[in-house]
């Protein structure tokens, strides 16, 4: 009943330990915690996502945050684990598993050495399901990218942030945001930059950044903000920045493929960059083409 599973939710902040902070965003931050009501060290490991005071998202926004991560229950998504009441119900903290592996950028300057292409596409494969669910439930992420992609095991990556994650109006194709805020237009289709539109079409457009930033390890010197930036000019400032890429996409500039790319990886990516959103693959046909990319892959993978 409500009651019972409201009941497993619910962590209680004195038996909530700090151990480090895992992350940190213009949301506020996520710890790693144990939630160890025995008081001796044999309890869970959590991640704990709370608000900061600086807070650039409302309270308002954590709580659709947690309404969103509470409802999703995917393979390639975090799992949701509960709420913790903070001192005096000021503020609520989200309650999520740990994945130990970190984030992806992380994982790739770590363990480069050891990821194949038949891995990356292992990990592609992973998140556009992740994604193709979200769609299942009407949900556009508007911020996928590498940042949010966090890292289970060496074989398992799963969707890690929802903080900008909107339900499409069942009347409706996309969703309009009122305010840009900290709009990380290097990820944005050409809708979103313009209109501030957002789709599933846009979600496939930024999934194809993630390909990108995949088959690039995630390297900082081939990050889309960078290549972007050195395509305009360091000297144009924001505001305007967002004007001179939306002019490169009409110009049908798009990112270079990353270095040892498969011509057919590259080609994903183009798919996923077409102009008219409506040209773009739906994440279940990216499934068979990534698929299909994953049989020419012969070469066997060592991790
Ligand atoms: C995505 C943006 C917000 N964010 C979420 C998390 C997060 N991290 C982790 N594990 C993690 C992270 C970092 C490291 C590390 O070694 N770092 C040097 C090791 C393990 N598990 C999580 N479960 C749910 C969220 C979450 C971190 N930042």
């Amino acid at each position: 009943n409500m009651f019972k599973k409201q009941q497993q939710d619910v962590f209680e902040e004195r038996y909530l330990r700090f151990i480090s902070v895992l992350g940190k965003g213009n949301f506020g931050s996520v710890d790693l915690c144990r939630y160890d009501p025995w008081g001796d060290n044999t309890g869970d490991l959590v991640a704990v996502k709370e608000l900061q005071s600086n807070k650039q998202t409302t309270m308002a926004d954590f709580q659709r945050e947690i309404q969103t991560i509470s409802s999703l229950h995917c393979d390639y998504i975090v799992k949701y684990k509960g709420i913790c009441y903070s001192a005096g119900r000021l503020s609520t903290k989200l309650v999520m598993e740990y994945l130990p592996y970190g984030s992806l950028i992380g994982y790739m300057e770590k363990h480069r050495q050891n990821v194949c292409t038949r891995k990356l596409l292992l990990f592609a494969s992973q998140i556009c399901k992740g994604m193709e669910y979200l769609q299942s439930m009407r949900y556009v992420h508007r911020d996928l990218a590498a940042r949010n992609v966090l890292v289970a095991s060496d074989t398992l990556v799963k969707i890690a942030d929802f903080g900008l994650t909107k339900i499409i109006p069942v009347d409706k194709e996309y969703y309009r945001v009122t305010q840009p805020g900290e709009s990380p237009i290097f990820w944005y289709a050409p809708e979103s930059i313009s209109e501030l539109k957002f789709s599933h079409k846009s979600d496939v457009w930024s999934f194809g950044i993630v390909l990108h930033e995949l088959f690039s390890y995630c390297d900082i010197i081939r990050n889309p903000k960078r290549l972007c930036i050195q395509k305009i000019g360091s000297y144009v400032q924001s505001p305007s920045m967002a004007i001179h890429l939306l002019n490169l996409l009409k110009d049908n500039w798009r990112l270079p493929a990353p270095p040892q790319c498969p011509p057919k990886v590259h080609n994903i990516m183009i798919q996923c960059w077409e102009f008219n959103s409506e040209d773009r693959p739906s994440f279940s046909s990216l499934q068979d083409l990534i698929e299909n990319s994953l049989l020419d892959e012969r070469e066997g993978c060592k991790g």
